[in-house]
């Protein structure tokens, strides 16, 4: 599924009418009538108040036509029209209009806060205030109705964009918008749903195909592709099997430090899962008895140096290589990473304190290799890109820097975003369990395990970020957010890969 701009959307919906030949007030019929199916499957005729509170622009339209498809079925619904302007839309206006046919009673006129409702928790408010041609802020009453409502407990069914939220562009102000329990959203998924400042006012949501033209969205460059089941089936490649384990690759994973060996334990555990034939260990000399007792699969290298990386070498030609994780910031250990990024010619992911390092010796960045994958988390992403104003300022930055560097740069997050060049990839699967410590180190191991069995570098990210995210949602089934470890991740990635294939009908079996 991919993400297109407000833009886009006004434009496909120009030429959906030009080429199916239909009245815009058609598509609005289309689009409402699927919204009233969303909520008239899931009330079953239960005589819960609804309250609809509609704009004047087409959102305010999308509204009427919910309300009048609701009242004709026999629902307990509450119009109101949020009068913020005289300029109402000729699709908002067709379908006051017709509301009047259905209901002897009009839509409430409000114009100020003396005319705002009495909602009760049990009831349910339908935000059909702004879509997506909100053009400023909300201020005034509009903004105070706005926060009234948030105020109330009722469930709050946002149509198309919660209200105050624009679809692509940076939020003005976080108290006028409207805190949706779900989105009914029209054709894609809008850009706000996905970035860590505006994603909590639409924390679920479901899109609805309106049937805008495909093939003018199909020839359109979006905002950013979604990740998702369907798209990480198309992602792997099947293991043949007049094979051994060289042809799935020798992976090495350069980590670990006196008191952070996990890291290497973690990383070089994750590589196996997802399917690495061999995997090397290079560590400071202290981990070498650890990693041996606790990953016998693995082969152990260690430096010369008995707590920290003094000299990245090995004696074997690796095909692909993750660096970074716990090894720390000793000056040793930066001049090793120099000696070592000049050099390097297999596919590489650097993570962690490679990247601190790399951050707080900017003149290593013109060393880093064509396509190595960056994994840093907001924190490690502002030493190395500086500060941004918004969500957007951050994904243009990071753009810039993938574009200079020839490098791939994984943001990761809640909706992790692979930034390649100025493309973008928004990971859908994860949960809040996995901001534990190692979850970093084994999406390292994981990534190299899918680079040395020759996943190209994009790829290997994005389906890296995909399985890795859905173990750690396999995992919290069974042990909830707060006790999951990274540990737990690694094991359920078997489970991931099993589940990628599982048909719909046995997953519903399986609930
Ligand atoms: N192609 C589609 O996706 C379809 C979308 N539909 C729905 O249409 C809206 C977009 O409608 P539009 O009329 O362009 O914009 P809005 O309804 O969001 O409101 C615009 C209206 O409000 C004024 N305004 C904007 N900001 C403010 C503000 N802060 N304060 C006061 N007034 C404001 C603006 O000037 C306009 O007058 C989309 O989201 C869908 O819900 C169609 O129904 C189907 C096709
Ligand atoms: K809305």
């Amino acid at each position: 599924m991919k993400i297109f701009s407000a833009e886009q959307l006004y434009e496909a919906d120009k030429i959906t009418l030009e080429k199916q030949q239909i009245t815009s007030a058609e598509l609005m019929e289309r689009a409402g009538e699927q919204v009233f199916q969303w909520l008239h499957q899931r009330l079953n005729a239960a005589q819960v108040p609804i309250h609809i509170f509609c704009g004047i622009g087409n959102n305010g339209g999308d509204g009427l036509v919910v309300g009048r498809l609701l009242i004709q079925h026999g629902y307990n619904v509450h119009t109101y029209v949020v009068n913020c302007s005289d300029k109402r839309s000729k699709n908002f206006l067709i379908n006051y209009d017709k509301i009047k046919n259905v209901s002897k009673k009009w839509p409430a006129l409000m114009k100020s806060e003396a005319d705002f409702p009495q909602i009760n928790s049990e009831d349910i408010i339908v935000d059909a205030i702004f879509g997506i041609g909100l053009n400023r802020c909300p201020d005034g009453w509009v903004k105070k109705l706005i926060q009234y409502l948030n105020e109330s407990n009722a469930y709050k069914l946002a149509i198309d964009i919660p209200s105050g939220l624009y679809a692509n562009m940076p939020l003005d102000n976080a108290e006028a918008v409207l805190k949706a329990n779900f989105t009914v959203t029209f054709q894609t998924p809008k850009m706000a749903f996905f970035l860590p400042e505006t994603a909590k006012f639409a924390p679920n949501f479901d899109v609805i195909d309106i049937g805008l033209d495909e093939s003018y969205l199909n020839s359109e460059e979006p905002l950013a592709q979604i990740i998702s089941k369907p798209q990480a089936q198309k992602f792997y490649k099947p293991r043949e099997k007049f094979t051994h384990k060289n042809t799935y690759g020798h992976v090495a994973i350069v980590a670990g430090s006196y008191g952070k060996m996990g890291a290497a334990v973690l990383s070089s555990t994750a590589a196996f899962r997802v399917g690495a034939g061999l995997v090397t260990a290079y560590v400071p000399k202290c981990g070498y008895q650890i990693l041996q007792n606790s990953l016998p699969e693995a082969m152990v290298v260690s430096d010369k140096n008995e707590t920290i990386l003094s000299e990245i070498k090995f004696d074997f030609e690796p095909n692909s290589i993750a660096i970074g994780m716990g090894i720390g910031k000793d000056e040793i250990t930066v001049s090793a990473l120099k000696h070592f990024l000049s050099e390097v010619k297999v596919p590489l992911i650097i993570d962690a304190d490679s990247l601190n390092i790399l951050s707080e010796n900017k003149k290593l960045l013109k060393h880093i290799p064509k396509n190595a994958v960056l994994t840093p988390h907001p924190g490690e992403l502002k030493r190395l890109i500086g500060p941004w104003k918004n969500d957007y300022d951050k994904l243009e930055k990071t753009k810039k820097f993938s574009n200079k560097h020839k490098v791939i740069v994984l943001i990761k997050g809640s909706y992790s975003i692979t930034v390649y060049g100025d493309k973008l990839y928004v990971n859908t699967s994860g949960n809040p369990g996995m901001a534990t410590a190692g979850s970093g180190d084994a999406l390292s191991g994981v990534i190299a395990g899918l680079l040395s069995q020759n996943y190209d570098p994009l790829l290997a990210t994005v389906f890296g970020v995909y399985l890795h995210g859905l173990a750690g949602d396999i995992a919290a089934q069974d042990l909830g957010y707060e006790a999951l470890m990274a540990g737990d991740i690694i094991d359920a990635i078997s489970q991931a890969y099993l589940e990628l294939f599982t048909k719909p009908e046995e997953e519903e079996k399986g609930q």
